[in-house]
């Protein structure tokens, strides 16, 4: 398997959906197969904070959805946990800055995706060099979903990465709504990532597509 090209990467990166157990109040693989069919095209398991699942109750959860994604042809990427993601083969990895370093975690998981966070210009060129394939830049705008977040950068984060020279796929994370994904993806953005938007909505399917449609349109204009 080779890695994954650049042009496939942004375009998978579209509306990347991340969520746990602890996202929503109704069963997460209910929540994940609804905004499957709405049209999202990454997803990322994200089990993490107060009540999340540990151990052989996590793992059996994240085949749980990995068998949804594998249906809708959608890869799974999972958070944080490297060990994780090579037991059940997973399509892929996302680290932090305080996570497993992105070099050591790029040497485990041979071509697997591998996402890493960054929040300026000098992580943004770090995480190239490591070998990520794409950089997760947030919070654009504030959020309830992770409580260590940073403060919120707003878009102008993405046109001044792209103005440096940055060329990677970048998707924006954080306070992202169908009202704003526009905005981000105008100012740089290959794609959206969300939790809160569509693990929260009372219809999952409905927010998915709207914010593909809203990617789409920010993309061909
Ligand atoms: C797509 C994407 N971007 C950023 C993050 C945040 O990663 P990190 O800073 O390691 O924080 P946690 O999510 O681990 O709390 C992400 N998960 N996904
Ligand atoms: C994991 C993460 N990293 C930066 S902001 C964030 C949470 C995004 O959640 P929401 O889409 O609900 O704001
Ligand atoms: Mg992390």
């Amino acid at each position: 398997m080779a890695r994954i090209a650049r042009e496939e990467m942004k375009k998978r990166l579209a509306v990347y959906f991340i969520m746990g157990s602890q996202n929503s109040e109704r069963p997460a693989v209910d929540v994940l197969k609804e905004a499957l069919d709405g049209g999202v095209t990454l997803f990322q398991f994200r089990e993490k904070g107060a009540g999340a699942l540990q151990g052989a109750e996590k793992e059996a959860l994240a085949r749980q959805l990995q068998r949804l994604c594998r249906a809708h042809g959608v890869p799974l990427i999972v958070n944080d946990d490297v060990e994780l993601a090579i037991a059940i083969d997973a399509d892929g990895v996302h680290v932090g800055q305080d996570d497993e370093d992105a070099r050591r975690v790029r040497e485990k998981i041979g071509d697997k995706i591998l996402g890493v966070s960054a929040h300026n210009v000098e992580e943004a060129r770090a995480a190239i060099e490591a070998g990520a394939d794409y950089i997760g830049v947030g919070p654009i705008y504030p959020t309830r979903s992770k409580e260590d977040a940073n403060e919120a950068q707003g878009p102008e984060i993405l046109r001044s990465l792209r103005e440096q020279g940055i060329a990677i796929p970048i998707v924006a994370i954080g306070g992202i709504t169908v009202d704003n994904a526009q905005a981000v993806i105008e100012a740089g953005a290959d794609g959206v990532s969300v939790i809160s938007a569509i693990a929260s909505a009372s219809e999952p399917k409905a927010v998915a597509a709207a914010l593909a449609a809203a990617v789409q349109a920010a993309r061909s204009r």
